[in-house]
């Protein structure tokens, strides 16, 4: 079980931030409703936009990481925190070092410098198990080996904690197979919840890529983690599916979890983020909320200008469109000056 003993890692430190102490009037010490983004979103309101910049309740803490990879520096944090609660977007251009930080901070790598930590306690060295039992986890693409597998059975291979695993209690089978019935019934009530309770006995590599997507985030919540990182949960899947999926990561606020995700569509990133970290070439180059990341030029310069796949607003069409009339008009201006000015009779080349 995670160390922090109280529920999805509200500890007594959040009492100091804005709206964070207020959790306990609810069952499992949370509100309803939109109450978990609100107050996330109340914590981060009054932040500056600015990198590196101190959030009132942190769950996780990186301070100076870095990972070359031969000559090229993957990820150089200087300093980052992340709000315990929210749900904060990732985003940068390819090979800007977003999958390679969550290696990082989930135990996957060991990067040449640095330190990071999950409520105060130091993650740095650790093997991914050790990391997701603290309740720190990642969400992991369907490999060839685990799509052969039953979806069930991967169901299973999420959870932690499992007393099984200890050699000594392995000699006392009613404890395992009390541990497994325990194990399995959650991974039914997840797979209900995420609609592939159906699918259950179904081998993992037929399900669509949608389904695959709602494994993988099922799978990742076996271990009841305090802090989930999705990586790019939307990708590939069908419109119908991503309302249901975007729906599905907001419960994990709801739930009090803490979201960090890798997203390139900026409509997924602007709906469900509290807060942006924008990565470039290795480094953090803006944070804020994200309506903040659109007015940054470092941003733009970096990312967006390629990357803006948000479509133009009616005032903004028109603007283009008023913009081409006026340039058009003062190409046929120059070339009718020009043309009464030129002594040639014709000219051949239009
Ligand atoms: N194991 C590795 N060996 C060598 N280079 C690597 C390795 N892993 C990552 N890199 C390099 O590190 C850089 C950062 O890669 P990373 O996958 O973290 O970027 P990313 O932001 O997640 O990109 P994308 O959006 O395309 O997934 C890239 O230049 C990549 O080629």
């Amino acid at each position: 079980m995670p160390a922090d003993p109280t529920p999805h890692g509200a500890t007594a430190s959040g009492a100091g931030a804005p709206g964070a102490g207020d959790r306990s009037d609810a069952p499992g010490g949370f509100h309803s409703g939109d109450a978990p983004r609100r107050l996330a979103q109340a914590a981060l309101r009054d932040l500056p936009w600015e990198v590196g910049v101190a959030k009132p309740d942190p769950a996780v803490v990186v301070d100076g990481v870095t990972r070359t990879f031969g000559g090229l520096t993957a990820v150089s944090v200087d300093h980052l925190e992340i709000q315990r609660g929210g749900i904060t977007g990732l985003i940068g251009p390819n090979g800007a070092g977003k999958t390679t930080l969550f290696n990082l901070l989930t135990g996957f790598d060991q990067p040449d410098t640095g330190t990071w930590s999950f409520n105060g306690r130091s993650l740095g060295k650790m093997a991914p198990h050790e990391v997701a039992r603290l309740g720190v986890v990642r969400t992991f693409q369907l490999t060839k080996a685990l799509s052969r597998l039953t979806v069930l059975q991967n169901m299973l291979l999420g959870a932690q904690d499992q007393r099984g695993e200890s050699f000594f209690r392995a000699l006392v089978p009613g404890i395992w197979r009390g541990q497994e019935k325990a194990n399995t019934e959650k991974a039914m009530e997840l797979l209900h919840r995420f609609k592939l309770d159906t699918k259950k006995d179904d081998f993992a590599g037929t399900l669509s890529g949608g389904q695959r997507k709602l494994l993988e985030m099922a799978r990742a919540l076996m271990s009841d983690p305090h802090v989930v990182m999705l990586d790019e949960p939307m990708a590939g899947v069908n419109p119908a599916l991503t309302q249901s999926l975007l729906g599905h990561v907001k419960d994990l606020r709801e739930q009090g979890m803490t979201v960090i995700f890798v997203e390139h569509d900026m409509d997924v990133v602007r709906d469900i983020s509290d807060w942006v970290v924008v990565m470039a070439a290795g480094r953090i180059i803006a944070e804020g909320p994200p309506e903040s990341i659109s007015q940054n030029q470092a941003v733009v310069d970096a990312y967006l200008g390629a990357h803006h796949d948000a479509p133009l607003t009616v005032e903004e069409e028109d603007q283009v469109l008023a913009q081409a009339e006026q340039a058009i008009a003062r190409e046929e201006q120059t070339d009718g000056d020009v043309l009464s000015a030129d002594t040639r009779p014709e000219r051949t080349d239009r």
